[in-house]
């Protein structure tokens, strides 16, 4: 009897970093991990979920409504393979709380792609896995970032009439919830991704920049925080982010990183703004926490959709953290904090590309990309 098993580690991610809204993320040293074992056997057994951690009282474990295996489900289905392999096991452990602007969501994702596409055994290249989650998270600063891993820009390609309706398709039917007991009969067969949706490239990251995450406890839905943001902007906050962007993204892979400059380049006029009645504090927070006030920042500014603050630093992580707390807690939201590392970018191009799996790459921070590890 064949049995396999092997392990899937998806990082947890920050996207916006101020003025880079549904464009840069990082990923982050919190984790989704599923262990994952299947077994030949005569008889076909469903697959059985268990899961620890963030999220547990909540998530389905059923198969067919569970958010990461119905997109393996998605992915095997696109290749011909219409069920799960027999007595599948997986236990998934999650530290990414969610609905915090930590990218959980974007991991379940990425993790449910890994998972297809290991259990289909198809080898696809990064760029292909990219296709799959962005079908399904259809935003790239999240996915992006967990799947690639380090300090990452991305854009979508302009996609020509028909692939514009293929990748156009409700969520719904990408991701129907399969009734448990439909076998193979589906009916329909489900949408391709277009092929090269997302491009990405991924930044210097200097290492003495540590990520101290602030998180509220509660929950913002991504999808509500993105109903409250205009549809047009004028050309005055364009330029203000464009610019403030175009510096960041080398800023923060300069070493000795300079407060001044990174501060003011994680300003925001395209949806920190529009979200702050979401988030009781949110502009107090801002304001009350900068690098003349607390020697160590280098930024602050909302971590994805919120409502996490994500505060950039090299030093005094508990003073940052502490004040931020505070402030919150005259607003009535009581919060956790967690120190986090990012990591960083290797000059190799291989690298580069996000083709690099191993778990021992020189470039210390490189150890949050997401790994697929075979245990067999
Ligand atoms: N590990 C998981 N397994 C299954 N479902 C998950 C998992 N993680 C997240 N989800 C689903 O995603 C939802 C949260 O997604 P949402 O996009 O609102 O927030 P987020 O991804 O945590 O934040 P952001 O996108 O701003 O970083 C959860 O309520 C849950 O339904
Ligand atoms: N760029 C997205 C990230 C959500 O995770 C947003 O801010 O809505």
């Amino acid at each position: 009897m064949a049995k396999s098993s092997f392990t899937i580690r998806v990082p947890a991610t920050s996207a916006n970093i101020g003025p880079g809204f549904d464009v840069i993320g990082l990923s982050l040293s919190l984790h989704l991990t599923l262990t994952v074992s299947t077994a030949d056997s005569e008889q076909y057994s469903p697959p059985k979920i268990t899961y620890s951690g963030e999220g547990a009282d909540e998530v389905p474990l059923d198969p067919y409504k569970n958010l990461t295996t119905r997109v393996a489900l998605y992915v095997l289905r696109c290749h011909s393979i219409y069920k799960f392999p027999s007595n599948l096991t997986i236990h998934a452990h999650n530290e990414i709380p969610f609905g915090r602007g930590l990218g959980s969501s974007g991991a379940a994702v990425v993790a449910g792609v890994l998972l297809g596409n290991e259990l289909g055994g198809f080898n696809l290249p990064t760029s292909r896995m990219l296709d799959f989650a962005l079908m399904v998270e259809r935003h790239p600063d999240n996915v992006t970032a967990a799947l690639i891993g380090g300090f990452v820009g991305s854009y979508l390609r302009e996609l020509d009439h028909a692939a514009t309706e293929a990748a156009s398709v409700p969520l719904s039917e990408v991701l129907p919830e399969y009734p448990a007991d439909a076998g193979e009969d589906w009916g329909m067969d489900p949408p391709m991704p277009p092929q090269g949706i997302g491009h990405w490239v991924r930044f210097a990251w200097t290492s003495e920049i540590n990520a101290i995450a602030i998180i509220p406890r509660f929950e913002l839905s991504t999808a509500k925080a993105r109903s409250v943001l205009p549809q047009e902007y004028s050309r005055k906050d364009l330029v203000f982010n464009l610019q403030r962007l175009a510096v960041l993204t080398t800023a923060l892979g300069q070493s000795p990183p300079d407060p001044e400059l990174i501060y003011e380049a994680m300003k925001d006029r395209v949806h920190q703004p529009y979200r702050k009645h979401l988030i009781p504090g949110l502009p107090e927070v801002l304001a009350a926490v900068t690098p003349s006030s607390h020697p160590g920042l280098l930024g602050i500014c909302l971590s994805g959709a919120g409502p996490t603050i994500l505060a950039l630093a090299v030093s005094n992580f508990e003073g940052i953290a502490k004040d931020v707390e505070a402030v919150f807690k005259r607003h009535g939201v009581d919060i956790d904090w967690k120190l986090l590392q990012v990591s960083g970018a290797c000059p190799d191009l291989e690298h580069a590309k996000g083709t690099c799996r191993s778990l021992n790459c020189r470039f210390q921070a490189l150890r949050y990309v997401p790994v697929v590890l075979d245990d067999a």
